[in-house]
């Protein structure tokens, strides 16, 4: 049994007037424990709604979507999301936007302090635990947002283009980050970037989808090696992946 299933998938949208907008068409996919799966596809054809789906945020119209074989019924707390847009609570310092999630789940005051701990040292913020958001930029803000995601330690991390709108180095640097916290945390990440660079370094795999409504267009094994280096991403075998899957998506545009 895969982790997520998701079985002829299709989700229609009611626009403003009343018409249909067919966002995801008969998309099928499995994902396994501990994948690494990046998504990308043209702007629009339902890559965020594909994520939301699994997330329990949106309900598909139809076909069936489960994780660890039951059917996806609401947001769960087996799914962590972080999105572009950070999503801190401004009241709320590092630690206190961190232990938010453990402390709902009703954990001792002891347990919630050692996982905030850990996770607060996985993302390198020591020095930021009591800080408010305002005082982070913007990569500070989404190793907060990722690190208050893992606090709940879930199985699988959605990422909606969480370094989107990060400037292009702080952006490669959270690339690294993130596969050094991934290869900590070991929980399955579902990924959704319009950079294909970004996609060959992560991915185990990535799902090319077609324009909307989005299918599967291409499934591509990223048979690089881990862990990924500086030197695997100037690789001639790097260079391939990426001028394959920019023709693939360029197709749909
Ligand atoms: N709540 C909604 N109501 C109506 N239409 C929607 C809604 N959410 C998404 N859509 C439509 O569904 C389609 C797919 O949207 P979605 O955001 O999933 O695409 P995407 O691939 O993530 O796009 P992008 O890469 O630009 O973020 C779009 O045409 C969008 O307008």
């Amino acid at each position: 049994m895969s982790l997520i299933e998701a079985r002829g998938i299709c989700k229609t949208f009611n626009g403003r007037s009343g018409e249909h907008i067919p966002a995801v068409d008969q998309l099928s996919l499995a994902i396994e424990d501990e994948e690494f799966v990046v998504i990308v596809g043209p702007s629009g054809c339902g890559k965020s709604t594909f994520l939301q789906m699994v997330g329990g945020l949106e309900r598909p119209t139809s076909g069936t979507l489960r994780i660890e074989g039951q059917p996806i019924d609401g947001p769960d707390s087996r799914c962590g999301i972080v999105f572009q847009e950070y999503l801190l609570f401004p009241w709320k310092t590092v630690q206190g936007n961190i232990a938010f999630g453990p402390s709902l789940r009703g954990l001792s005051k002891g347990e919630i302090t050692s996982l905030c701990t850990h996770y607060i040292e996985l993302v390198g913020l020591q020095n930021f635990a009591s800080s408010y958001p305002h005082e982070l930029s913007g990569g500070m803000k989404q190793r907060v947002a990722i690190a208050r995601a893992l606090a709940n330690q879930p199985r699988v991390l959605l990422m909606d283009e969480p370094f989107g709108a990060l400037d292009a180095l702080t952006r490669e640097s959270m690339q690294w980050e993130l596969l050094r916290i991934w290869e900590d945390a070991r929980c399955t990440v579902v990924f959704v970037t319009h950079s294909i660079t970004e996609a060959v370094l992560l991915a185990d795999r990535v799902i090319v989808m077609s324009k909307r409504p989005g299918r599967i267009k291409k499934d591509i094994a990223i048979g690089l090696p881990r862990p990924r280096t500086r030197q695997l991403s100037a690789s001639a075998e790097f260079l391939k992946y990426e001028s394959m899957l920019k023709q693939l998506v360029w197709e749909e545009v």
